[in-house]
């Protein structure tokens, strides 16, 4: 039985701020490191042995995934990182105070961009400084693929397109897999796993810190999931 482990870093110093965080890589707070933790903790105590974890390009992701391994006494995990993991691009909102967005544009807007399907964030000009483009961790990605804002159906897209890329077949062999990731990217890909739609998907929160398992039959169709305690 192919299992995944969907887990979304810990609470960063910009949850803690209220501040629209997108691809800004920025750091887990004290308070996200132990969640991240009490998230290997969880593994621990479930006695569930990772095969591969996968993680976004995006530090508080990748260190939410180190510490849990190493809580989790599995640093030896091969761990793999991949931009398309990456958190929605938030656009120009990147760095803006929620509350602030939210006063300025009216609840209406400011919910269909955040949680709802299609409505992208207002987009930033090629020459931003905020372009992925300019930030040498994506210099070997072609720049025409790289996102200046999205909305969460093209976040879907690229997010999905990795799992069938590279996680679908390990868990077509029963491989057990970690995925650290993000807020909205894990929004994305659990909408594709548990077929939601695209109208339902807006109240679908996903929690910081907390290990949610999935168990697949042979033909990739869910057997059962719920949240690790
Ligand atoms: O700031 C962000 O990138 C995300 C996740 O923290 O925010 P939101 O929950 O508003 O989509």
């Amino acid at each position: 039985m192919g299992k995944l482990i969907l887990v979304r870093h810990g609470k960063s110093e910009w949850n803690l701020k209220n501040i629209f965080t997108g691809w800004t890589d920025i750091d887990l707070a004290a308070e996200g490191i132990e969640e991240a933790k009490n998230a290997g903790e969880i593994l621990k105590r479930n006695t569930i042995e990772i095969d591969i974890c996968f993680s976004s390009y995006l530090k508080r992701a990748i260190r939410t995934a180190w510490i849990l391994l190493e809580t989790a006494e599995q640093m030896h995990v091969d761990t793999r990182y991949h931009w398309k993991l990456n958190e929605r691009h938030y656009g120009d909102w990147q760095g803006k105070n929620k509350e602030e967005v939210r006063n300025s544009i009216g609840e209406d807007y400011f919910l269909n961009v955040r949680r709802g399907y299609d409505t992208p964030p207002p987009i930033l000009s090629k020459e931003d400084e905020r372009n992925p483009k300019f930030d040498p961790k994506y210099s070997r990605v072609n720049p025409s693929v790289l996102p200046l804002g999205e909305s969460l159906k093209d976040t879907s897209k690229r997010v999905v397109n990795y799992f069938f890329e590279a996680i679908a077949a390990q868990l077509a062999k029963d491989r057990t897999i970690l995925i650290s990731a993000h807020g909205n990217s894990l929004r994305a890909l659990i909408a594709h796993l548990e077929h939601i739609s695209t109208l339902d998907i807006e109240k679908v929160e996903v929690n910081t810190g907390v290990p949610h398992l999935y168990e697949f039959d042979g033909n990739l169709n869910i057997l059962n999931h719920h949240r690790l305690k």
